[in-house]
């Protein structure tokens, strides 16, 4: 009895933080995916925010493009470069995928209302690709400090994979002591480190947005109001992958940096997770 109870408290401790929080029941059925058979990018004509600029840095030249202004959604092409992206795959592959695999299938015939993936948790310097992609980052996105992230959440999406629609900002309610040490996740960055070859675009239906990003580009995306409060229109989903495999890494970038009381919401087994590669310390 009391192991049961043990591993029913602990079970719904992780699959809180790691479950993206919906404010209402979203519909899960093939209507969801309509938006992701062809690339949908915003109109620029009737949206004079979205515009291309280029990003000088340290001699090298990027092509950054607001895909939407509210909420404020940006592509950063060619940010990781080729061969790095490759090695970063390489690093990812060699790690235990299956620490956070939900295989999509449930026991009842619906598939998971989450995602079918393969995935881990790193940390920020975990691996030297994904270190160098960190700083990388770091450097061109300066107005969010990166330190406040989680560890990269990389998942691997094989045919037929798929991450349904969700909000990457937690729920307060839920997520009580996460929220209050460390605020919420109010960025999102993804770095596709692998396209597939067929499928897998990054959705955001309400927004009208399908993006078809390229390896070695990166989305990130600000998820809550300027006034704290969450942003429905964030709700964004990975499109199930027809053909090939996709790997993305994220870092959902909080409002603050770690505070004393952080180390008890569940973040500690995270990072502990995070710091072997996926690997449970026995
Ligand atoms: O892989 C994608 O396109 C989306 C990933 C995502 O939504 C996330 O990591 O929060
Ligand atoms: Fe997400």
């Amino acid at each position: 009895m009391y192991p049961i109870y043990i591993f029913f408290i602990y079970s719904t401790y992780i699959f809180n933080f790691l479950t993206p929080f919906t404010d209402e029941t979203l519909e899960f059925n093939d209507k969801i995916w309509d938006k992701c058979g062809k690339e949908l990018r915003g109109d620029s004509s009737r949206d004079g925010r979205l515009v291309c600029y280029r990003l000088h840095k340290h001699l090298l030249i990027r092509k950054v493009e607001i895909l939407s202004s509210e909420p404020f959604i940006l592509q950063y092409h060619n940010q990781v470069h080729r061969r790095l992206a490759k090695r970063a795959v390489q690093e990812a592959e060699a790690l235990r995928l299956e620490q956070l695999k939900i295989s999509g299938f449930t026991t009842t015939p619906e598939k998971s209302q989450v995602r079918a993936a393969n995935g881990t948790w790193l940390i920020h310097t975990g691996r030297p690709s994904f270190a160098r992609i960190f700083e990388g980052l770091q450097a061109n996105i300066n107005s969010l400090d990166l330190s406040t992230a989680e560890p990269w959440q990389i998942l691997s999406y094989n045919a037929d994979g798929y991450y349904a629609p969700h909000y990457d900002y937690l729920n307060p309610a839920t997520n009580v002591q996460l929220v209050e040490g460390r605020g919420n996740r109010i960025a999102t960055v993804l770095v596709i480190l692998q396209i597939a070859k067929k499928g897998g675009t990054t959705v955001f239906p309400r927004l009208n947005l399908n993006i078809r990003p390229k390896a070695g580009d990166v989305i990130v995306w600000l998820n809550t109001l300027s006034t704290g409060e969450s942003n429905s229109q964030t709700l964004h989903a990975a499109c199930p992958i027809h053909e090939g495999t996709k790997i993305g890494a994220t870092l959902w970038v909080h409002e603050k940096i770690f505070s004393q009381n952080t180390k008890s919401t569940g973040l500690s087994r995270q990072n502990s997770l995070a710091r072997t590669g996926g690997k449970t310390i026995t």
